[in-house]
């Protein structure tokens, strides 16, 4: 079966091999095996911190959660009542119907309308829908977000990767020459202070936590023994993380170490707020491509 559908998850395979799973909780993105070699068994790509809960009591630790309408700390007056990251990835999305199922790929929808939760705490009316397709030797997620208030829409979005990788091995390209704010910086002075990117290669060796902006929406993650490639559409920002045991010692279900085993690369619309007005559509699409496909070269 394709597309399996469970209690609190839906799980797609594809006829090469490749699979992914989604809880409905947060539409989470839980794993995602590919085929990297030619008869090789599939390898998993996402890293979900083993302390990560999987019962909707709290946001996934690992694999892709979606953040939605606020990232970070909320900063717009109306997300004064949201936690950091907003309610996307808290909530109990709906299966709505598989979208495509042949051999080019597999591919479902999950939509969230308000909930009365989310209604106490948002004043808008809206329409996510996130559809997750599923290729050979890729992932694509897209969200999709609606306005159905007779205002303005004013949110920020963005696709939480954690990709699985020996993160002191780690080199993330494309982001040279950059404006980006620095998370890590101890005053609020300098984390609002825009830096330049002046590095070819960027590492998380150490603590990272940059907003990069207007980025190319291009990337590759690369490792020795692998990487992949990240492309979106309208996700003009781009956020690289990782905690190290400096603040991942403080995160509860981050696993002993776990800061060793991925790179967030997170590709948004997290500088400023997109405003889209009543009745219209827009839609942030990535594409992660693993190292199983021949078309990429890293
Ligand atoms: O612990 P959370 O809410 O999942 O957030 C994890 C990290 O998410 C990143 O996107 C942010 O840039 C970090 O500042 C934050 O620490």
């Amino acid at each position: 079966m394709p597309v399996e559908q469970k209690k609190d998850r839906v799980i797609l395979k594809h006829p090469k091999g490749s699979s992914v799973e989604i809880l409905y909780y947060g539409a989470t993105v839980i794993s995602w095996l590919s085929v990297i070699g030619q008869g090789s068994q599939p390898v998993e790509c996402l890293f979900v911190s083993s302390k990560a809960a999987l019962d909707g009591s709290k946001p996934v630790r690992g694999g892709i959660p979606v953040v939605f309408p606020c990232f970070g700390a909320p900063s717009h007056p109306e997300h004064a009542k949201l936690s950091q990251h907003g309610f996307a990835r808290s909530s109990t999305w709906n299966f709505d119907y598989v979208v495509m199922d042949n051999d080019a790929g597999v591919s479902v929808r999950l939509t969230l309308s308000p909930t009365p939760a989310i209604q106490s705490v948002y004043p808008h009316d809206f329409l996510l829908s996130y559809v997750v397709t599923l290729a050979e030797h890729q992932l694509s997620t897209d969200l999709h977000v609606t306005n159905k208030s007779d205002k303005p829409l004013e949110f920020q979005a963005l696709l939480h990767n954690y990709i699985r990788a020996p993160a002191n091995e780690v080199a993330v390209s494309n982001l040279q020459t950059l404006n980006y704010y620095d998370k890590t910086e101890t005053t609020e002075g300098a984390q609002t202070a825009a830096k330049v990117e002046s590095r070819e290669i960027v590492d998380v060796r150490r603590f990272t936590d940059s907003v990069y902006e207007n980025a190319p929406q291009h990337y590759y993650v690369a490792w020795p023994e692998g990487g992949v490639e990240i492309k979106t559409v309208n996700f003009k920002d781009v956020v690289v993380w990782n905690p190290k045991a400096e603040a991942g010692s403080k995160i509860g279900d981050m696993e002993v170490n776990g800061w060793d085993h991925y790179v967030c690369v997170e590709p948004g619309h997290v500088r400023g707020f997109f405003s889209l007005e009543p009745g219209q559509t827009w839609i942030g699409q990535q594409t992660i491509t693993s190292p199983g496909s021949k078309s990429h070269s890293l």
